[in-house]
């Protein structure tokens, strides 16, 4: 009798951690063909502030944004492309309406949850850098990926490829207010793209570049869609930039008017 119930039972266990198996594996191989989008925005407002002083900076906004593509965010000073970027990437959270990241709604997490998801899967590159000013390039890059958890063996390698990339070998020891601003702006895409993020974020990455530094960053950013596969939305008053998206979506006093494929 004892036999009997107890080698029932370790087949329910079985079958249990059977199907668990299969339910692991379905998410892992079909999740990415399900997810075709990194981020999506439905119905988003954000208002900043109450009553007569509110400031309504996006109103009914819907994106989405796909998989391993390069999207621009354009439109006036004040359209809203900022505070739609800083919603996508977790850092704010919006007034109606729900965001989401790989099909995750990150609105609704706590601070700890969207920091944790924000240090494993994206980069950001801020107007302002926000580079450490007592370390130097190599060390800002570290840091970053010290957050995203890559392993120290890995650290080395990435910090030098990375500063490489946007052309700041050179200036690995000097600290911010060593740099000018394009170097300081360089030093953040190094930092952000380091990691090898899922999604990078980049708020106007090439303002302080000349136009032959912009084209050269442009390209870097395409180069990392197309071989890295990773997904990049930037905001941009930069033509050479626009030439390098995939998607470009306008903005007009928080409404978004259209979204035009460039490259198609
Ligand atoms: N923290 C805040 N408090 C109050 N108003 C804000 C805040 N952040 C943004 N705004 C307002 O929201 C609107 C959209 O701002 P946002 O920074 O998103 O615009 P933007 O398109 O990125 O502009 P720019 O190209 O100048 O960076 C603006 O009217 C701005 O003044």
């Amino acid at each position: 009798m004892f036999i009997l119930i107890y080698s029932s039972f370790i087949k329910k266990w079985l079958m249990f951690r059977v199907l668990l198996l299969i339910l692991i594996l379905f998410r892992h191989v079909f999740g990415g063909v399900i997810l075709a989008f990194i981020s999506e925005a439905r119905a988003v407002e954000r208002v900043f502030g109450r009553g007569a002083t509110a400031v309504r900076a996006l109103q009914g906004v819907a994106i989405q944004v796909e998989k391993g593509r390069l999207l621009v965010l354009k439109g006036r000073s004040g359209s809203g492309k900022t505070t739609l970027l800083n919603l996508l990437g977790g850092l704010d959270r919006p007034t109606a309406g729900s965001v989401y990241f790989q099909g995750k709604e990150i609105g609704q997490l706590s601070d700890r949850e969207r920091t944790r998801i924000r240090q494993k899967n994206m980069g950001f590159i801020f107007q302002s850098f926000g580079l450490f000013p007592l370390m130097s390039a190599a060390e800002n890059v570290e840091f970053g990926l010290r957050l995203s958890g890559v392993p120290v063996m890995e650290w080395k390698d990435r910090v030098r490829d990375s500063l490489d990339l946007v052309g700041l070998s050179k200036r690995a020891h000097h600290r911010p207010f060593e740099m000018s601003g394009g170097e300081q702006q360089r030093c953040a895409i190094a930092r952000a793209v380091a990691g090898k993020p899922l999604l990078l974020l980049a708020d106007e990455p090439t303002a302080e570049l000349d136009s032959k530094m912009g084209m050269h960053i442009s390209h870097v950013f395409r180069r990392l869609v197309e071989e890295e596969g990773m997904s990049i939305i930037m905001t941009t008053h930069d033509p050479s930039v626009l030439e390098v998206a995939d998607d470009v979506c306008e903005l007009e006093d928080g409404f978004i008017l259209g979204k035009v494929h460039p490259q198609t």
